[in-house]
């Protein structure tokens, strides 16, 4: 679809005014079933470091796997907002140990100092997986997410050569669209993932 002639922003909030809309209840039946799907997926049942991340205003929950991957050992990462970097992301280290605080969107993340440690961070490529937020998807798994173009930055290397995680979008059934524009920075995911379905790309 030509980008131009398409209203993202409005889109954008149409999709968050959607999914900030479920109740509890919904959002707990949508995270299980979600999990329930992920689990099944060999990419993750395969993968020894994971990122995930942590909820907010109405994003599914992927943190029910968090019992699963302890259990297998799975090293998981969250997203963190890189300092003094235009839009990228860091993957940090997480655990019930880790320190936390709240970014300046209100998200929680490991924190600053802990971050700053090599040792508690991976660099992208270096995933097995990652559970990417979605804002909305469509049925060929193109993605739209918050607007700050913060995994697309971070993952700008898939489109070289190297080794190359699996990208798993996940996001609610409402959240699906009939199509949506690609972009020419657009990272393309691997299949999305909602609490009804599983979209592989194509
Ligand atoms: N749970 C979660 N964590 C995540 C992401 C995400 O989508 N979900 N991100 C995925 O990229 C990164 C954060 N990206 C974000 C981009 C924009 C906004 C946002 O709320 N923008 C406000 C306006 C800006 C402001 O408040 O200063 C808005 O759109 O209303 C939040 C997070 C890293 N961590
Ligand atoms: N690799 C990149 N290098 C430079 N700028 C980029 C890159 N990727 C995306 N951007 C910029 O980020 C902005 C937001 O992009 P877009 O609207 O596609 O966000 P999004 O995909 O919804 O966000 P996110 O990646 O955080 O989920 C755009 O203005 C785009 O120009």
């Amino acid at each position: 679809m030509d980008a131009d002639r398409f209203d993202k922003p409005a889109l954008r909030r149409e999709l968050r005014r959607k999914r900030r809309a479920l109740s509890d209840a919904q959002q707990q039946t949508a995270a299980i079933s979600l999990c329930q799907r992920l689990k099944r997926l060999p990419e993750l049942q395969r993968a020894r470091r994971v990122s995930l991340y942590l909820p907010v205003s109405g994003e599914i929950d992927p943190t029910p796997l968090l019992p699963w991957f302890e259990k297998r050992r799975v090293a998981v990462y969250l997203p963190v907002l890189r300092p003094l970097s235009d839009n990228s992301l860091w993957f940090v280290r997480f655990d019930v140990d880790t320190p936390m605080v709240e970014n300046r969107f209100g998200i929680r993340e490991p924190c600053t100092r802990f971050a700053a440690q090599r040792g508690n961070r991976l660099p992208a490529w270096a995933l097995d997986t990652l559970i990417v937020p979605l804002v909305g998807f469509d049925a060929r798994a193109n993605r739209m997410g918050m607007g700050g173009g913060f995994y697309d930055r971070t993952l700008a290397f898939m489109k070289g050569n190297g080794p190359k995680p699996r990208l798993i979008g996940v996001a609610h059934a409402c959240q699906q669209v009939s199509e949506l524009p690609v972009e020419p920075w657009d990272i393309p995911l691997d299949m999305v993932v909602s609490d009804r379905t599983c979209w592989p790309r194509r």
